[in-house]
């Protein structure tokens, strides 16, 4: 492992000469090592990822599910590629410690590994991304071994995969039965075999998520997996208590800024009609 003189700094907070650390790989996996939580959370934008990351997030994630989010879309599908790499470009230039991951895409890696490693190279050359994920295990093996083999980090993804949501239909909890638990074991050790270096378990139970944790040496970020894993991850708008109707039992809102912002806009649009907004004070 490398010793932290390696790691990089960020020319900006070193100017104010304050060298904060950015997250690594190996930091993470430290993490595991020592029994510290890793936290982390999606990003889509400049302005929340400013704001996360100077909260000291550990990892941000460019998730797709900013088909949802951002562009209003029914499920994670219909982003594109550039789409991501717009949003993760964005998210990027924001942060100065948080370790940035990105979500390829579906149809970016499914159809081969030539196309995988294409899609994931794009994404770091055009971002500045420090690493992507994908969703599956053995089905898409081949083409997470060629994008390690480029140099870049992989996190997997296994259990709820939205990507494939009308094979299953439903967004139910996954790998409740025990001929699928056990596939998603096998998956798990063979992404941790061939380099992942974290994976992320979304909506199974507790206590398969905690064998995978004890199991594995890289850390389990979980989403809807209990308490017993290495890290939490939560839709950024969803623990803001931003998005309207998404209230999983496994979300925590830590606010309630929809309502917030509901209340602050009621108030603009009622001074401006008033012309209470603006006062001379607020003109020149
Ligand atoms: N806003 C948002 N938050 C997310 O966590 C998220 C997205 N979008 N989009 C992509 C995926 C989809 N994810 C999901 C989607 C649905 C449930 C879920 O539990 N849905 C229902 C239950 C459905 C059922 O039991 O059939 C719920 O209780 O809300 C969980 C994670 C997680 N991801
Ligand atoms: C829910 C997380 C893990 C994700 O993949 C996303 O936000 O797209
Ligand atoms: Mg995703």
């Amino acid at each position: 492992m490398p010793s932290t003189s390696y790691q990089l700094t960020t020319p900006t907070l070193m100017s104010q000469h304050k060298e904060i650390k950015r997250v690594t790989t190996h930091q993470l996996l430290a993490m595991k090592q020592r029994g510290e939580k890793i936290s982390m959370l999606t990003a889509y934008d400049f302005s929340m990822a400013q704001i996360l990351d100077g909260a000291g997030i550990d990892v941000l994630l460019v998730g797709d599910s900013a088909s949802n989010v951002m562009a209003g879309h029914e499920t994670t599908l219909p982003i594109t590629l550039d789409q991501m790499i717009y949003h993760a470009a964005s998210v990027v230039r924001a942060v100065g410690r948080a370790f940035v991951v990105v979500d390829m895409p579906f149809g970016s890696y499914q159809g081969n590994s030539s196309e995988a490693l294409r899609s994931a190279i794009r994404i770091m050359k055009e971002s500045g991304g420090h690493g992507i994920k994908l969703e599956g295990g053995a089905e898409v093996k081949e083409s997470i071994i060629r994008i390690l083999t480029a140099g870049i980090p992989v996190m997997g993804h296994l259990g709820l995969t939205p990507q494939s949501i009308y094979k299953f239909g439903t967004y139910t909890v996954r790998a409740k039965e025990e001929a699928e638990a056990q596939k998603l074991i096998e998956d798990a050790k063979l992404l941790e075999e061939i380099g992942c270096f974290a994976l992320v378990l979304e909506k199974i139970p507790s206590s398969l998520a905690k064998q995978v944790a004890e199991q594995l040496t890289i850390p389990v970020i979980g989403i809807g997996a209990g308490p017993d894993v290495d890290g939490q991850v939560l839709v950024v708008h969803d623990m803001l208590g931003i998005t309207k109707e998404f209230k999983p039992r496994f979300l925590r809102r830590y606010a309630e800024l929809g309502g917030l912002m509901h209340d602050a806009v009621a108030h603009y649009i009622n001074d401006v009609k008033s012309g209470e907004f603006p006062t001379p004070d607020e003109a020149y």
